[in-house]
């Protein structure tokens, strides 16, 4: 490898994300030449990308290390390639693009997000039902799609298996997946560059635009007005929409009104934390889709102690399984106690009924000691309520002895502010979003 190139992609490690620089640097190979330096792609999907979205900041670094102005020849091909073969390397400029007519497209999946591969659950069967429906019809079924929900509970996957759905019933759908950040950058390269044509066309031309946690827009006054005229142009040509955000969109603060009042002209559908049985059974299908061999046993003891998100869960396997390879042991529950001490006593320690009571006066702005008496008022009585929803659905205490928690109460007590919360999430978007909130406070 050039020596510049592997400086280069050392000091761009720490600009760019490690998904983004695997999938589209790394492939690359390098070459010094006389006028500069020569990379090859290893298919015009990745030379486009490379040039649309690196290109400037490549030739930016190398004119740095290399203390001269550098310019960067792309092709594709490969370094080792006879050169009298090799088709003569065009030097692309930025600039060029918005001359190249056609676009070339490809789709940025992940082809291990599909539905088989997502655990259906309570928290997340309506997603999974909507992402099917719009997957199966798109444009048509419900425009936009919004999954929303707090970190690391599947929206991302969804969206992916969404898209893999739609091209495996049509692979020429052109699906085009991004995260929020790669939108406002491709915005602001092509501001900087004068290509904003060849970006509207770009996100113009696709079948499905998937844009994952939109709630990055917020306070971006330019991309908001940039997406807003994208989501126009791509709602009136029936060309699906999936977005997902952290929140219920409307309680995202910064966030243009008009925006807002679009994302709701289609399906808004939450994503919850999964319970008890359905984050045992997605341990049990990662394990078994990573070929770790992992026993009911030890799935239910981190399906226990490790609530906060899925891919805490994922984290802690992988953990697991590096471990057990190296020492050569099999999983048991003692070596899962064993090795994962620090993280399950950290997502222990905030769960114990009087730090359920404390966060959750602070939430409310009630006094601690409010919350624990007698007084039945309904600022202090739905607050009481919650704590002890929480109370049974975190910890492993009795009714009767959460009761005694809270100022000596009846477990039948307990149990109707169970039931009474319980139901009050399915129906009261404010209460489902108090209750996540909580629940991310006290398990994340
Ligand atoms: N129900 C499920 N079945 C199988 N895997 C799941 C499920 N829910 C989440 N996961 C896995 O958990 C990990 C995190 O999920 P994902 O990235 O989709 O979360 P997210 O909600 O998009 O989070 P963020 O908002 O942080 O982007 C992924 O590896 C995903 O495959």
């Amino acid at each position: 490898m050039s020596d510049l190139w592997r400086r280069c992609l050392e000091r761009l490690e720490g600009e760019l994300s490690a998904e983004d620089l695997h999938t589209w640097l790394m492939p690359l190979q390098a070459r010094d030449d006389a006028d500069g330096l020569q990379l090859y792609a290893p298919n015009p999907y990745t030379l486009d990308a490379v040039r649309d979205r690196y290109l400037t900041r490549i030739e930016a670094v190398l004119s740095l290390l290399s203390g001269q102005s550098m310019t960067v020849r792309l092709e594709v091909g490969s370094s080792s390639a006879n050169g009298s073969h090799r088709p003569t390397p065009v030097v692309v400029k930025p600039s060029a693009v918005a001359e190249a007519p056609p676009l070339n497209f490809h789709h940025n999946l992940d082809p291990h997000y599909t539905f088989e591969t997502f655990v259906e659950g309570k928290s997340n069967q309506l997603g999974k039902a909507a992402a099917m429906q719009v997957a199966q019809n798109p444009g048509r079924a419900y425009n936009p799609l919004l999954l929303y929900g707090g970190t690391g509970l599947g929206k991302t996957h969804l969206m992916h298996a969404a898209g893999n759905l739609m091209r495996e019933h049509n692979p020429n759908f052109k699906v085009l997946y991004l995260r929020s950040e790669q939108f406002v950058g491709s915005m602001i390269e092509a501001l900087r560059t004068k290509s904003m044509d060849e970006f509207k066309r770009r996100f113009r031309s696709v079948d499905a635009l998937l844009i994952d946690d939109i709630q990055f827009f917020a306070g971006k006054d330019t991309t908001q007005e940039e997406f807003f005229h994208t989501f126009n142009a791509l709602f009136e040509s029936k060309q699906q929409i999936i977005l997902t955000c952290d929140r219920y969109p409307k309680e995202v603060d910064k966030l243009e009104p008009r925006l807002k009042s679009r994302l709701g002209w289609g399906l808004s559908v939450a994503i919850e934390p999964p319970d008890f049985e359905t984050r045992a059974a997605i341990l049990l299908a990662k394990a078994h889709d990573k070929g770790v061999k992992v026993s009911e046993d030890v799935a239910m003891l981190l399906a226990k102690r490790i609530r906060s998100n899925v891919r805490d869960l994922e984290g802690a396997l992988n953990t697991l399984a590096a471990r057990a390879n190296f020492y050569g042991r099999p999983i048991t529950t003692d070596f899962a106690e064993e090795t994962l001490r620090d993280l399950l006593a950290t997502h222990a320690q905030a769960v114990t009924v009087p730090n359920i009571q404390k966060i959750v006066a602070e939430y409310f702005g009630v006094r601690l000691q409010d919350l624990l008496s007698k007084r039945r008022v309904r600022s202090l009585a739905r607050p009481r309520q919650i704590a002890m929803a929480l109370s049974k659905e975190l910890t492993e205490h009795s009714l009767p002895e959460i009761g005694e928690a809270f100022g000596g109460r009846d477990h039948t007590t307990v149990l109707h502010a169970c039931r009474t919360i319980r139901k009050l999430c399915e129906t009261d978007t404010r209460m489902r979003q108090d209750w996540e909130q909580l629940i991310r406070s006290l398990t994340g």
